[in-house]
């Protein structure tokens, strides 16, 4: 697991050696171990060079390995023998450098980086602190400010930005491997006084307590409850006000509360499941590794609405030639200066040129005849979609993928327009769609598997975590939205505000409550879906019988809204009061709180006191019972995709780790139990009823959320 070898006569070359980032598991630590000693033990040997094996120096410590029973050398004494060794040893960064692997480069006494390496401190991504001596040893190498950014965020930084800050000595664009052993001759037999960072003083501002305090504040407000990072302030500030060797206890003691708590577990799940969802899978068995995508070289964007307009800023920013088109002539000259600023300003943040020749623009939908791939982003109206579609269908070279953005419609019905519906797939992405990572891309019963495989890698190309899933209504997003923000409306009708709501969600994690997303997302969408479905009805008429429609409850609040004009911050008012239209600082409202209780002396309705608690399950355990439905419907693979989906979708808070992990985390049987209350408690709500397998999973002894896809697959068999 680590290779020494020696090279140039009197350098000891040690490779670290598991595949596939050289995870510092217990195996390759006892490796490091044995090659440190040999190479100090042998005379021949005048400095050393660690490096990683197939282009990557080391992803930190082995996650697979938390949670068990740990064995092998621990990493911090591993580090500090490599700091204490009299023979210089220089880590060769290719590739990434992150985590633990940072840390083991910080023990050496210099740093060569390889120009496309990236390096960075991530382990508060995986709700834990850089606990074999980062916290320590980085703020004495670059300054408290700049350490207390990188390890509080995790960010990565690049070797250049990383040689500006002074965490690696030199940047090469050649092999760095053989560029550390040069310089690993150059140093030989050289004093290392000056080179080992625990020994040196933290500089640090005179004000340490005030700079400490605004950090914390900072980093209270953007982590959304998360502990993580505040620890990660706390462990830097001992490095700042307490010798190395009591810094050090101070991050093991912090380390020991992360490692156990519930958020670490929630984050490092979601890593995994962040990587699994790729191993994609359709009830048909077609399988993410037996299908084969097809390259796509040429794309066509229809529509130029908000969601067209990012998609094609997408598409370009991936280096495809992109047909953007919109028939509109209105739309079409705001589009075409709208997409131009979208990509300089990109641009101007990565510092890169922007693609602006990458985009054709075309006002005549023939203009797609020879693309490879056609995503259609018209407005959400299933008649226009069947136009575009039997359009595209004739317009299109043989073999052209067929793609749909909508977010809820029938992908299978679309695709029955079509000449050839195995090529069509829905690839919903979420606003602003160059900017949101999260893509459902949504098979038919008919989609072949390579138009799934096709979606999926153009999906990750353009950098989103994309996930595949089954064609219902919503698909997997937004039909859990729905029991979701019924719960919302339902809450204000029984005596809450929508402050409380937003408040209780906002406290669990979310970025926005589930009334200020509704007016930052426009409350007029959701008014045209339900008009469409026949729910909305002129006027108010009042009584219990008013709020039934299609045989269940129903809250026309959000109609009532709509009909006064209130469509959110577009128009200034909605569940909340904006300065003026457009404006996103959303105020109390005394119109809207004398309207609710107008409403519910209408009705008939006595307010009561409703807790945060009730707002939370209420509104989160019907989310997740429709969960448990798509999982039992076979409309997601397994409890990761929803999660994921959930977390980079609507910003569902990460160290909770998605909505069905939450459901195990609280426990099976307690949210069965709660469900079971509110639907005695509102037997026209069925969104409340339980579904079928949760009550399955109880029973069957509520195995953990990595078992549940083998134990949904061992219940359906017993069917
Ligand atoms: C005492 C305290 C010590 C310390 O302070 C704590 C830490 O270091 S905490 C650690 C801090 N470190 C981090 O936060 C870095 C976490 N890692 C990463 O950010 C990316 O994996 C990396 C950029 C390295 C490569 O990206 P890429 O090229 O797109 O590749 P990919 O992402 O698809 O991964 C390929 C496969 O490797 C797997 N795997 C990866 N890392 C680890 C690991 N550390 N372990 C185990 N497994 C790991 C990954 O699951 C996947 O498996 P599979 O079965 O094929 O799905």
């Amino acid at each position: 697991m680590a290779q020494f070898t020696r090279v140039s006569r009197s350098v000891g070359l040690i490779t670290l050696q598991n595949p596939p980032v050289n995870a510092l598991s217990a195996v390759a630590r006892q490796g490091i171990v044995d090659a440190v000693k040999r190479a100090l033990s042998d005379p021949k040997v005048k400095s050393v060079v660690i490096c990683g094996q197939n282009g990557i120096f080391c992803g930190g410590a082995d996650i697979k390995e938390f949670g068990t029973n740990i064995t092998g050398p621990p990493l911090v004494p591993m580090i500090h023998a490599i700091e204490a060794s009299n023979k210089p040893v220089v880590a060769a960064i290719e590739g990434s450098a992150f985590g633990g692997g940072l840390e083991l480069a910080l023990g050496c006494h210099y740093r060569v980086a390889h120009s496309k390496a990236k390096l960075g401190l991530t382990e508060v991504t995986l709700g834990l602190l850089p606990a074999a001596g980062g916290t320590q040893r980085l703020p004495r190498l670059i300054g408290v400010p700049a350490a207390l950014n990188l390890i509080t965020t995790g960010r990565h930084v690049t070797a250049a930005e990383a040689l500006q800050l002074g965490i690696v000595d030199q940047v090469t664009d050649h092999n760095a491997v053989d560029e550390a052993v040069k310089f690993a001759l150059s140093v030989a037999g050289k004093s290392l006084d000056a080179r080992r960072i625990s020994t040196y003083p933290c500089p640090c501002p005179s004000d340490v307590d005030a700079l400490f305090e605004e950090v914390m504040q900072k980093v209270r407000q953007s982590a959304r409850g998360a502990i993580a990072p505040i620890a990660c302030v706390q462990a830097v500030r001992a490095a700042a006000t307490l010798p190395y060797s009591q810094g050090m206890e101070r991050e093991q003691e912090l380390m020991a509360t992360l490692f156990t708590s519930g958020q670490a577990r929630a984050l490092q799940y979601c890593f995994f499941a962040q990587r699994a969802v790729g191993r994609w899978s359709m009830p048909s068995g077609a399988r993410w590794d037996t299908s084969k995508p097809r390259s796509i070289h040429k794309a066509a964007v229809i529509g130029l609405g908000t969601m067209g307009r990012g998609i094609a800023v997408a598409l370009a920013q991936t280096g495809l030639s992109v047909v953007a088109v919109e028939t509109q002539e209105k739309q079409f000259m705001e589009a075409k200066k709208m997409v131009s600023g979208m990509m300089e300003r990109g641009a101007k943040r990565h510092g890169t040129a922007p693609p602006l020749d990458k985009i054709t623009y075309s006002q005549n939908i023939q203009a797609v005849a020879d693309v490879d791939l056609v995503i259609e982003a018209v407005f959400e109206d299933m008649a226009l979609k069947e136009k575009v579609f039997q359009q595209l269908s004739t317009i299109c070279k043989q073999g052209t993928f067929l793609c749909t953005n909508t977010s809820a419609l029938d992908v299978d019905h679309l695709a029955s327009q079509t000449r050839n519906p195995e090529l069509v797939v829905g690839m919903h992405f979420f606003a602003p769609a160059h900017v949101m990572k999260l893509l459902e891309v949504v098979y038919g019963p008919r989609s072949s598997p390579q138009a799934v495989a096709t979606a999926m890698q153009l999906g990750k190309k353009m950098g989103k975590v994309s996930v595949a899933v089954g064609n219902c209504r919503g698909f997997v997003g937004n039909r859990m939205l729905k029991p979701y923000l019924e719960q919302a409306l339902f809450l204000l009708e029984e005596g809450a505000t929508p402050e409380l709501v937003d408040g209780a969600l906002e406290e669990f994690g979310f970025a926005l409550g589930v009334f200020k997303m509704s007016d930052l997302s426009g409350l007029d969408v959701g008014w045209k879906v339900r008009k469409g479905d026949g729910l909305v009805e002129p006027g108010l008429a009042s009584g219990p019988s008013a709020r039934i429609r299609q045989g269940r409850r129903y809250s026309p609040l959000g109609d009532l809204l709509c009909e006064q004009g209130r469509f959110g911050q577009k128009t200034g008012q909605g569940w909340y009061r904006y300065d003026k239209p457009g404006s996103r600082v959303p105020r109390y409202d005394p119109w809207l709180h004398s309207f609710l209780e107008e409403y519910r002396t209408q009705h008939g309705i006595v307010a009561r006191r409703i807790d945060q608690q009730e707002v939370l399950e209420r509104c989160l355990y019907a989310l997740i019972n429709e969960g448990f439905r798509i999982l039992e419907d076979g409309i997601a693979a397994g409890p990761e995709d929803i999660d994921i989906i959930y977390v980079f979708g609507y910003s569902w808070p990460r160290h909770r780790g998605g909505p069905m992990f939450y459901a195990s985390m609280v426990g099976l049987a307690k949210v069965l139990e709660r469900l079971e209350h509110y639907h005695q408690a509102h037997p026209d709500v069925p969104y409340m009823q339980p579904c079928n397998l949760l009550r399955r999973l109880v029973a069957s002894g509520s195995p953990p959320v990595h078992k549940w896809k083998e134990a949904i697959k061992k219940l359906r068999s017993q069917l």
